[in-house]
């Protein structure tokens, strides 16, 4: 086999996985017929679940290929949040077809409304409950997010939930469509922007734009009807779990603390706002409520001054606001338990976020806007800060719209 693509003899010998995300109808099976069609003497297992209609080409199967099909599943993950998954049946889909020895390279379809993330995670960790370590028999190289070009802006925007498109994996999906498109965009090695022949080119560049902003580490491939090169998804040695999970814009930004340049066409561009003050709750709330428009993505941390105690997450995708409690700040721990959690003699207090009164505590949030305002913003998120007088008075007598906060 002369194709870039192919595995070098010799080396490692794990069977290399790509896992295709993105929304339905982004044209995940369309691509995944078009590289089948490509893949030259490469004898690829396939693995789509039960959403998707089968209509990848049974002869492309045929041809030195395998086809299965697992139900997907919906699970409570620890942290509280739901996540579809294709978990359980994924793990033991993967490990008999990489005991089979039959293939040279596995291919997976994800969910459309598959959080890509957990899938991942399949890949990277032995799992506990079935004893199953996939990272012995396989190679995750790829994870490729297929996104919607004439759809994509539409739907970030809309305030729909999966269920109110009947689209729902359970009764209680809560997920709304624009958080599983930002999770899809933001964890990837590869998106391709598809559908491109539908949209104008200039309203294809300020798209793009965006989704660079949103994710700038990826390789980013334009395609009508999934025609992309087998190589830039197969064997491309790109995955790596840790650089993944940095990998979104609002996190490089974050690292970053330097401002990034704008780009000076569609005026797309992302700050940091950092400040040592706790947020006024009732302040703060309508802060939220009158939200910057010109604002498409942000997410960090939040100080509070309800509680002095925990530090709170806050994240917005287009209409979708998220506020959960982070844990506790470090200095709102006794010593023993400093120690418990970060071993003797480590101590946060050279960090540049520390001081002697406050200790860790910080609001630090990303903005990531086209056309933001950023003085403006800044000056509206400033007024609700406590002022100088509200600092010594008692911060639990403020009204205080956030509770109950689920803890
Ligand atoms: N105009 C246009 N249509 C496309 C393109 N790519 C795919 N389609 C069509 O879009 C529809 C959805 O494509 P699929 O490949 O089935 O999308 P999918 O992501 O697999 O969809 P789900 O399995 O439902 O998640 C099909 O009718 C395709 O023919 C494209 O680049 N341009």
């Amino acid at each position: 086999m002369n194709q870039s693509y192919a595995q070098p003899a010799g080396e490692d010998r794990r069977i290399p996985v790509t896992v295709l995300s993105g929304y339905l109808g982004s044209g995940k099976t369309t691509l995944l017929n078009h590289v089948l069609n490509n893949r030259t003497g490469l004898r690829v297992a396939v693995i789509v679940n039960d959403m998707s209609e089968v209509n990848i080409d049974a002869d492309l199967i045929r041809g030195g290929g395998g086809l299965s099909r697992i139900d997907e599943k919906l699970v409570e993950m620890s942290n509280g949040c739901i996540c579809c998954t294709l978990r359980e049946d994924l793990l033991t889909e993967v490990e008999r077809l990489a005991e089979e020895g039959r293939f040279d390279y596995i291919l997976i379809e994800s969910t459309g409304i598959g959080e890509p993330v957990p899938v991942a995670q399949t890949f990277s960790y032995v799992d506990e409950e079935n004893g199953i370590d996939l990272t012995q028999l396989t190679r995750l190289d790829t994870m490729v997010t297929v996104v919607n070009a004439a759809e994509f802006w539409t739907d970030y925007q809309s305030r729909e939930k999966l269920r109110d498109r009947g689209q729902e994996v359970e009764a209680e999906d809560e997920r709304s469509i624009v958080d599983l498109l930002v999770e899809q965009v933001e964890f990837c090695d590869v998106l391709i922007l598809n559908k491109c022949d539908l949209v104008e080119p200039a309203e294809l560049d300020r798209l793009e734009q965006v989704l660079r902003s949103l994710q700038p580490t990826a390789t980013f491939i334009r395609s009508i009807n999934g025609q992309v090169d087998a190589a830039e998804i197969l064997n491309t040695g790109k995955f790596d779990f840790e650089r993944a999970s940095v990998s979104a814009g609002w996190i490089q930004e974050l690292e970053r603390e330097e401002h990034a340049p704008e780009t000076e066409e569609y005026g797309i561009h992302s700050f940091v706002y950092k400040r040592k003050v706790p947020f006024h709750p009732e302040r703060f709330g309508r802060w939220l409520a009158r939200w910057p428009e010109a604002v498409v993505r942000s997410k960090g941390i939040v100080w509070m001054a309800f509680d002095n105690r925990k530090a709170y997450s806050f994240s917005q995708a287009g209409r979708s606001k998220e506020f959960t409690s982070a844990g506790m700040w470090v200095s709102a721990l006794t010593p023993e338990e400093r120690e418990f959690y970060f071993g003797e003699g480590e101590s946060l207090e050279n960090s540049p976020d520390w001081d002697d009164r406050w200790g860790d505590r910080v609001t630090k949030l990303v903005l990531i806007g086209i056309g933001m305002d950023r003085e403006a913003i800044e000056r509206s998120l400033d007024a609700a800060l406590l002022t100088d007088a509200e600092l010594e008075q008692d911060w639990q007598t403020f009204p205080n719209p956030f509770k109950p906060v689920r803890a």
